[in-house]
């Protein structure tokens, strides 16, 4: 990922692409290579080294919020009501992530104005974490990294047992892309997957449960790859993590608000279930320090996405999906509005 100081070349733009719709990069800094300004764009980009942000960039000259067609926007900055309000003009939202909960889909449908997301492109990362945390979880890896390098006595090298991976009872919620990839590596490792998902899906064999209450007591892992919206908010409950019982592990690279965060801590510290690998946080980036006492528990700072490969290839899914819809053509990758 590079950063970029685009102010001149912005400015000299500015004067060649008045009557070109607006697209407002509303991202961290760190986020501003998605969109280098290009002569062929049919689109004009304000703002393309991440700075001010939104608020900024309308307080600084109100006349511009009339006139932002677009906003690229990552989970940073959540698009409220509230912040669509100020963008009268608004036709398209593009988040350059696979989870589109900053974003207030009800409002968007409302006024009709359209949302894109990465589509696919972090798919495999995110799986690859996934599976990445149930094997730390499960066989203790980052625990006995932390022991080697704290023993203070080299001779004793008295570490607990883990529990395998290969065989185990699986449970996938959200039995999408990532999910799907998920399970095309569990099963190399002759796990027994089954799914909970919106609606069973007929082009997958694994025995679907209608309900993650259900599928929790049937297996010894699950792991939350779905949306998070308000029929999914706290799917993993107390009552779920009882079900899963002593030994069962949860694996979150969905969204933190998917488990009820307090309950989880309780089961974790009460031995209620074995271990936890979470990639993702309930109030981000607030990370309950309770979490950091406990050796079953993996933690990762939303790190599932971060390859330098998928990140070189987010520029072209924005430019693609902001020069189809330009030209007046369907979205490349279109988020669902529910
Ligand atoms: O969490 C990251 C994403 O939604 O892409």
């Amino acid at each position: 990922m590079t950063e970029q100081n685009n102010s001149n070349s912005s400015n000299e733009e500015s004067q060649n692409n008045n009557n070109l719709p607006k697209v407002f990069l509303h991202v961290p800094p760190k986020f501003s290579f998605v969109l280098p300004p290009n002569p062929s764009h049919n689109f004009h980009i304000l703002n393309p080294g991440g700075l001010p942000s939104l608020h900024q960039f309308i307080a600084a000259d109100p006349h511009h919020a009339s006139s932002i067609a677009a906003i690229v926007c990552s989970n940073v900055y959540p698009v409220t009501a509230d912040l669509l309000q100020l963008l009268p003009s608004l036709r398209l939202i593009f988040t350059p992530t696979a989870g589109t909960d900053h974003v207030d889909l009800s409002e968007c449908r409302r006024r009709e104005i359209q949302v894109a997301g990465i589509g696919n492109l972090f798919s495999e990362d995110v799986a690859d974490m996934a599976v990445g945390l149930l094997i730390d979880v499960s066989r203790k890896i980052s625990a006995a990294d932390r022991f080697l390098r704290t023993q203070l006595q080299p001779s004793s090298w008295d570490f607990p047992l883990g529990s395998k991976l290969t065989g185990k009872k699986i449970g996938i919620v959200g039995m999408g892309k990532i999910g799907s990839e998920v399970a095309k590596r569990l099963e190399a490792f002759s796990c027994k997957i089954s799914y909970n998902s919106r609606n069973k899906k007929s082009s997958i064999s694994h025995p679907f449960y209608s309900s993650v209450l259900e599928l929790a007591t049937n297996t010894n892992v699950l792991i939350l790859c779905c949306a998070l919206n308000d029929e999914t908010r706290h799917i993993v409950n107390k009552q779920v993590m009882l079900a899963l019982g002593k030994g069962g592990i949860i694996v979150n690279v969905g969204r933190g608000g998917l488990i009820d965060e307090n309950e989880l801590l309780r089961c974790l510290i009460d031995g209620e279930i074995g271990g936890a690998g979470l990639d993702v946080f309930e109030n981000e980036p607030h990370v309950p320090k309770e979490l950091f006492s406990l050796d079953n528990v993996v933690l990762s700072p939303h790190a599932a996405v971060l390859t330098s490969e998928s990140f070189n290839g987010i520029s072209k899914v924005v430019e693609e999906n902001l020069k189809a819809f330009f030209s007046n053509k369907p979205l490349i990758t279109p988020a669902m509005l529910v």
